[in-house]
């Protein structure tokens, strides 16, 4: 088991990556902290994890709350910190820049970057005094690159990547380890959140087929896990990871 003695706070536990991820550490011999805002979900997922003998903590959040997202940093603290946080938690509501829906581009904003810095905050600082951590962040094929109606969505994680990358070079002083994961278009229920009727629809068409499928939320927890795997030595600064059938 590769992170037995670990513990792992991943953020947006309840569905998609962050459940798949949640799985694989324990399954590697992690204890975690599971968050997200659906509790019921985490419960289900605590159960199954619990039975596998790992310890595990439920703390129900929105990663945009910011006095919520500091309890948990208490409870965090409270529990003498964690060794690795999966700053997963995102949304995707994309629109044309043209409809003006200024409460989704604040959902994104809010949740994608300012949930992100939250959760960095929660732990960077107790994993400084320790001088050990990793940090992963999950931004996207999206930092990267843009796509007509996820302006503010790929502005997000156009952000988070900057920020991964800013927090890898201040961090290597610390023994704190920093890696931006970008997935490519995954089967999770991330095309739900976006409330566009017409785009969620056409993002859904979308979808690869039978032949050349998705990625699966597995395929970038083995991504995350590798990272996580290596030698102190060795810095996975970016994982890109597309389908094979995914030209941009
Ligand atoms: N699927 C894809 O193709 C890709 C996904 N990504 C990124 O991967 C990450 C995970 O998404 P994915 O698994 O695909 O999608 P899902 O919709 O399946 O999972 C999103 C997770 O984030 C949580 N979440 C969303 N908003 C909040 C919030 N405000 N506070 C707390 N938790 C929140 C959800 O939990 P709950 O609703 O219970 O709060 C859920 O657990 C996201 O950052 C996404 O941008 C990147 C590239 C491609
Ligand atoms: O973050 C989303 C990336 S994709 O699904 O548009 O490729």
């Amino acid at each position: 088991m590769k992170l037995k003695g670990k513990k792992a706070w991943i953020t947006g536990a309840s569905s998609g990556i962050g459940q798949a991820t949640a799985r694989l550490l324990a399954t590697e011999g992690a204890d975690l902290i599971i968050s997200a805002r659906r509790e019921e979900r985490l419960k289900e997922l605590a159960d199954e994890l619990r039975a596998m003998g790992r310890d595990v903590t439920v703390a129900v959040v929105d990663v945009s709350d910011r006095k919520g997202m500091e309890r948990v940093a208490a409870l965090i603290a409270d529990q003498g910190g964690v060794d690795i946080l999966i700053n997963n938690a995102g949304t995707m509501p994309i629109s044309p820049i043209i409809n003006g829906r200024v409460d989704e581009w604040e959902q994104m904003i809010d949740t994608n970057i300012k949930g992100v810095l939250y959760a960095i905050n929660a732990v960077y600082s107790g994993m400084a005094e320790r001088k050990e951590g990793y940090i992963v962040n999950i931004s996207s094929v999206a930092a990267r690159l843009t796509y007509q109606s996820a302006g503010v969505y790929s502005g997000t994680k156009h952000a988070v990547r900057a920020i991964s990358d800013t927090l890898r070079k201040e961090a290597i002083r610390f023994g704190v380890r920093v890696t931006d994961i970008q997935p490519g278009s995954v089967d999770t229920e991330l095309p739900d959140s976006i409330a566009h009727d017409k785009i969620r629809a056409a993002v859904k068409d979308n979808m690869y087929g039978e032949n050349m499928p998705n990625l699966q939320p597995e395929d970038i927890a083995n991504g995350i896990l590798y990272a996580l795997s290596q030698p102190a030595y060795v810095d996975v600064s970016e994982l890109l990871i597309r389908p094979v059938i995914q030209e941009n």
